[in-house]
């Protein structure tokens, strides 16, 4: 059975504007799953739909066979813009300790916990800062923590490398890598940057067309661990980014009523 498991998905806001129709999506537990497209395709809302933030106009998500309604527990959410996502008037620690309420934990057991959690993302050592004493990348890190402390078995990152540099960008790229081996995690990562779906997934589920629909579902077969430069040379990177690329732009086909 997949962790995950979308069913005819669409969802048509409230002004009318249908955002996703027909999505059919199944998760296996422990990938990391890409979704790649252009701006206003439908990603977010798609994200969330699964994060029990909003509730669709038609189709079903199970997260481990029961149907969401609401935010499910085991899930957590690292949206792109940090900078709104933290609380300037808490220390870096205290802003990762805080969801932890939610799970009934005892004071020093939060605090251990995001200690942990700041340890793993390389922020041992700032867990008394405030997050605007820190830089974009490193506030992201926060933000990473705050979901990793959390435990989640599904995590659900919304263009969480957009907001900061490139060098930073491929930091935290490897960092999220990096944290699968000692976090046991279903991820669904967007991003609209065709390379980095292909570099951080297992697999790849381009959007596309308004509204928005699966274009392709495309399996990552490079080798593990990873690396930047040399990973980014390899044919096999270089063939299915163009197969991204060409999914993206794809012409419509005939069972696709898009209104672009
Ligand atoms: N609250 C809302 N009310 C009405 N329309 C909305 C709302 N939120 C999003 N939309 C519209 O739904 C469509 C899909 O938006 P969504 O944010 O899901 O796309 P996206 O692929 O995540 O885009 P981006 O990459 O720019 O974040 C867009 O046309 C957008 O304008």
């Amino acid at each position: 059975m997949a962790m995950l498991d979308v069913r005819g998905l669409s969802h048509t806001y409230p002004d009318g504007h249908p955002a996703i129709s027909g999505i059919d999506l199944s998760v296996a537990e422990g990938a990391l799953v890409s979704i790649v497209g252009p701006s206003g395709c439908g990603k977010s809302t798609l994200l969330r739909c699964v994060a029990g933030l909003l509730r669709p106009s038609a189709g079903e998500i199970r997260f481990d066979g029961r149907p969401i309604d609401g935010v499910p527990d085991g899930l957590a959410v690292v949206f792109q813009d940090y900078g709104r996502s933290l609380y300037p008037w808490l220390t870096v620690r205290d802003n990762v300790a805080l969801p932890l309420r939610r799970r009934g934990l005892a004071r020093p057991q939060r605090r251990a916990a995001a200690t942990g959690a700041l340890e793993s993302v390389g922020l041992g050592g700032s867990a008394g800062k405030y997050p605007w004493q820190l830089s974009g990348g490193m506030q992201q890190r926060v933000s990473i923590a705050r979901a990793l402390a959390y435990r989640p078995r599904l995590l659900l990152m919304d263009e969480p490398f957009g907001s900061v540099d490139a060098q930073t960008r491929e930091d935290l790229e490897d960092l999220l890598l990096g944290l699968r081996g000692s976090y046991a995690m279903t991820i669904l990562l967007v991003t609209h940057d065709i390379d980095e779906s292909v570099y951080v997934g297992d697999r790849v589920v381009v959007f596309g067309g308004s509204p928005g629909r699966i274009r392709a579902d495309l399996p990552v077969t490079l080798p593990a661990p990873r690396e930047q430069i040399t990973t980014r040379t390899l044919p096999g990177f270089v063939q299915l980014r163009a197969e991204v690329g060409r999914s993206i732009k794809a012409p419509r086909t005939g069972g696709d009523r898009d209104v672009e």
